[in-house]
């Protein structure tokens, strides 16, 4: 511490009596001006420095002298450099004369770059005292007639200038060195081993029978040589490295100072490494002895030999014959190619691993396979087996892929396997829908709902239901004290009467059977001859009855439109003769000839009865000539040619027969009434028509609906016929009747008290209507003394036919029909000897109700043209009376709202 001067301390602490105190350190090195020092020398452990400093000054020494000699001598750069370094050395040596002597010639004569000198663009050449010894030399061969090429004359002067060399070293005494014997003794044993493999050489293709070497066993030689070297140089050395070889060779060319420069280079560097193998430079081998150029990188090109050569051939080489010469240059073609093709890939010839074996190839296979396998360890492998596991489970999974395996068998599969495409078309009232109309509402085919006679048909007749509820209360008291089959009945021993059989009195068939068919046929009932009851009809005969219709007047006009065209529309009062003579007409005209005449008519009854009426007209039964044809009966035959049928049977013949063949002409009665098979054929008839010209239709319908008809057949002609046969007066109620049953009853009644003569027809809307108001007439008249007979005749279409054909049989004398109907006896029916007609107003409608799902009948009133229907049943064969329970028409209250028949259409669901 006390040594220590950096240190300063405090006054009174004495460091020799005291121990510790502050220590405050004096300003450091920084604050004072620094002073640079002389670095310490550092001396060598190996004694480089002092060799250095020898060497420093001998050079130091020569210059000296240098300058003395030579004043006009440059003087030499201070700066030191590799090459001064070099030459340092290189005097550093033991030839230290002759390197002065060396120094000093390249002084004199200095040159960078010497023409001889071999260099990748220069290939270098001999000394002229050489070439032209050599030239000597040729010439004299020549004229002895001994050859060499001149790759044998470089062998050989490469060859003697290595053995002077050696003769060279061994006289020199300065140089003693081992290193100097020991490269000496390199040399001849690399000599020895070349002359050795060159005798254990098998000959090669160019090889010659004599002795002399050939140049291709020259190069052979070289090449075979340098092979290995020349590989070896090519990838591992970076840069070409110097051969002792130019050094020599370039030790007997001229002396350079830049060969004398690498000659010490090479010497001390081989000092320094003992291996003396030859290091080939591609010019080095590109020049000596490369034939084969492909394992070179250096420029190919055609040699030209020493320098001397090239006075004596054109390329500077000789050959003896023109073969070789060709051979020559073929091998120098080949060599260019080889080069050119080189960058072009390895094939068969050029590939540098053909010469490998294959135990060799597989070994290094195996090698880097077992190189590739270490790398990964085994967990590795787990962990990358687990993850394809999982890759695996998550795509089947998903459903990306179906499975990872392949099937190999195919065609078993595709034998085995069959595809089946099943459509599951369920109609939408088997899957559970329920399909609606998207009408809500039921259709009202009124035009005023809230006129008086909408409301009352609403309501319905108070006779009606006060006789229904009587009538069932009489069926329950009767059913009450009803004994039999009870306790008591049993008591009282009071036996069960046997209930009436329905099936009594009916037709049975062959098979046992009972055939209600039979109840609804007409004919049976109908063979019978119509009695005339009305003055007209007793009067005349059934000719003067026909020639009394007003259509009689116009039948050669109607005759004549109709050969015209093929749809006439013909519109007629009622009565008029429509139904019954036209087809008669048609029939006389000649039509039936080539077809049959027929006849629709919306009802059963009409068609039937009208018929028989036309059948008796013509005089033939019913059945032959003219027949008709309705639901459950056919009463046609063979002959028939006029035959009247319902709508319906016409619809279903259509669909048997397209084109109606069998028939010549078609009559479409009452067409106005726009029943659903009506409009149907009416579309039918349209088409059949476009296809048969022979075919004649012919539409009849009420006035006021006309035109429509005809624009919908294509605006044909519309044939009217004037007049009706019997005046009938519309006889109106003053105040609107509240029950229409009630009044119908009333009326039918005042008209049979009367007095006057001819039957009545009371139109009514149903059967239980009907019903009543016959009940009603019957006790109400069994209630009136001395009152005059009466028959009364229901008909309505569930009556049975021989019921309903008694309305056309004639009443015993003195006794007046009073038939109640619906409207089944509205149109194309005549009676005769109806003469007063009661309409009720109201007929039964099938409209659709979407509430429930289905058709029902409800009341509506009945339009004009049903009023002019019902009221043309009267002054048919005399004149008439109709009684309406309305007073004239008012459209505003609704009575007659409809003008037109209600067309099923629209009410009907389809
Ligand atoms: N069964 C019959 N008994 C007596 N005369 C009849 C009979 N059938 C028809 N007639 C007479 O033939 C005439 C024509 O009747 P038809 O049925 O052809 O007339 P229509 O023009 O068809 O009337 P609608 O349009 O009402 O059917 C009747 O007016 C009547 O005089």
């Amino acid at each position: 511490m006390e040594d220590d001067t950096s240190l300063h301390r405090l006054e009174g602490s004495n460091p020799s009596t005291q121990v510790g105190g502050l220590i405050v350190k004096k300003k450091s090195a920084a604050v004072e001006q620094h002073v640079f020092r002389a670095p310490t020398p550092r001396t060598s452990l190996l004694g480089l420095d002092l060799l250095a400093a020898q060497k420093r000054k001998q050079r130091e020494e020569n210059d000296r002298k240098e300058g003395v000699d030579d004043d006009s001598k440059t003087k030499k750069s201070k700066v030191s450099s590799y090459k001064d370094w070099e030459d340092g050395k290189g005097d550093s040596g033991s030839d230290e004369e002759e390197d002065k002597e060396k120094s000093r010639a390249d002084k004199k004569e200095r040159k960078y770059r010497m023409t001889g000198s071999e260099t990748p663009s220069n290939p270098g050449g001999v000394s002229e005292e050489f070439r032209q010894k050599h030239q000597q030399r040729e010439k004299e061969w020549r004229e002895h007639g001994v050859y060499a090429s001149s790759k044998e004359e470089k062998k050989r002067d490469r060859d003697r200038e290595r053995r002077d060399e050696r003769d060279r070293s061994q006289r020199t005494s300065s140089r003693g060195s081992s290193e100097r014997g020991e490269r000496s003794q390199r040399e001849g044993w690399s000599e020895r081993l070349s002359r050795g493999s060159r005798r254990e050489e098998p000959e090669t293709p160019r090889h010659r029978p004599r002795d002399a070497p050939t140049p291709s066993r020259s190069s052979w030689d070289e090449d075979d040589s340098g092979y290995a070297s020349s590989r070896r140089s090519h990838w591992e050395s970076p840069s070409p490295a110097p051969s002792h070889r130019e050094s020599d060779r370039s030790e007997r060319s001229h002396r350079s100072g830049r060969d004398s420069e690498r000659r010490d280079r090479d010497r001390s560097v081989r000092s320094r490494y003992p291996d003396d193998t030859p290091l080939p430079t591609p010019s080095y081998k590109y020049n000596e002895w490369a034939n084969d150029r492909k394992h070179l990188g250096s420029t190919p090109r055609l040699s030209r030999g020493k320098g001397g050569k090239r006075d004596e051939g054109e390329d500077g080489i000789m050959f003896d014959t023109e073969e070789e010469k060709q051979e020559w240059e073929e091998d120098q073609r080949q060599a260019d190619r080889d080069w050119y093709m080189m960058d072009e890939g390895y094939d068969e010839f050029h590939n540098p691993l053909t010469s490998s074996s294959e135990e060799y190839v597989k070994k290094r296979e195996q090698i880097l396979q077992k190189q590739t396998q270490k790398r990964i360890s085994a967990q590795k492998r787990q962990i990358n087996e687990d993850n394809e596991r999982w890759e695996t489970n998550r795509m089947l999974t998903s459903g990306v892929v179906q499975r990872l395996e392949v099937d190999e068998d195919f065609e078993e599969d595709n034998a085995a396997k069959v595809h089946l495409l099943v459509h599951n078309l369920v109609p939408p009232f088997l899957d559970g829908r329920i399909v609606f109309t998207k009408q809500p509402e039921p259709v009202i085919p009124v035009k005023d709902p809230t006129s008086d006679m909408a409301i009352i048909s609403r309501k319905g007749s108070q006779l009606v239901r006060k006789h229904r509820e009587q009538k069932e209360r009489k069926k329950a008291q009767h059913k009450h004290w009803e004994l039999a089959g009870t306790k008591l009945g049993d008591i009282m021993g009071i036996k069960k009467t046997e209930e009436d059989d329905s099936t009594a009195g009916r037709p049975v068939g062959e098979d046992g059977t009972v055939d209600y068919k039979a109840e609804q046929k007409f004919a049976n009932h109908m063979k019978e001859k119509s009695e005339a009851s009305s003055e007209f009809a007793k009067k005349k005969t059934l000719l003067e009855q026909r020639q009394y219709l007003p259509i009689f007047a116009v039948r050669q006009q109607l005759l004549n439109i109709i050969r015209d065209n093929s749809i006439v529309v013909v519109v007629g009062e009622t009565g008029s003769g429509k139904t019954t003579q036209l087809t008669q007409y048609l029939h006389e005209d000649g039509y039936t000839s080539y077809g049959m005449v027929g006849c629709t008519q919306p009802r059963r009854v009409a068609a039937m009865s009208v018929a028989k009426r036309v059948s008796e007209e013509i005089g033939s039964n019913l059945g032959e000539e003219v027949g008709y044809a309705i639901r459950f009966e056919d009463c046609t035959s063979e002959k028939t040619m006029i035959k009247y049928m319902t709508d319906g049977i016409l619809l279903r013949e259509s669909l048997r027969e397209s084109d109606l063949d069998h028939y010549s002409a078609v009559i479409m009665d009452e067409a106005h009434e726009r029943s659903l098979n009506t409009d149907v054929l009416f579309g039918l008839l349209r088409e059949v028509v476009s296809r048969r010209s022979d075919l004649k239709l012919i539409v009849t319908s009420a006035t006021m609906d006309s035109d429509k008809f005809a624009a919908f057949f294509g605006n044909v002609p519309i044939f009217h016929i004037p007049g009706r046969t019997f005046p009938v007066d519309i006889l109106f109620s003053k105040t609107p009747q509240e029950d229409y049953v009630e009044a119908a009853v009333k009326q039918a009644l005042q008209i049979h008290l009367s007095g006057m003569h001819g039957d009545i027809l009371i139109f009514m809307p149903g059967q239980e209507d009907i019903e009543v108001t016959s009940d009603q007439i019957v006790e109400r008249l069994e209630d009136l003394e001395s009152a005059p007979p009466l028959a009364v005749l229901p008909i309505y279409s569930q009556l049975p036919s021989d019921l309903q054909a008694k309305i056309f049989q004639k009443a015993p004398d003195g006794v007046r029909k009073c038939i109640v109907a619906t409207n089944i006896a509205e149109t194309s029916l005549t009676v005769d000897g109806i003469m007063f007609v009661i309409d009720s107003g109201y007929c039964k409608l099938k409209v659709f109700n979407p509430r429930i799902g289905m058709d029902a009948l409800q009341v509506y009133p009945i339009s004009q043209a049903n009023a002019n229907q019902r009221a043309g049943r009267a002054g048919r064969t005399g004149p008439g009376q109709c009684y309406r329970w309305a007073p004239l028409p008012r459209t505003s209250t609704g009575l007659y709202a409809q003008p037109l028949y209600n067309p099923d259409l629209p009410l009907t669901h389809l």
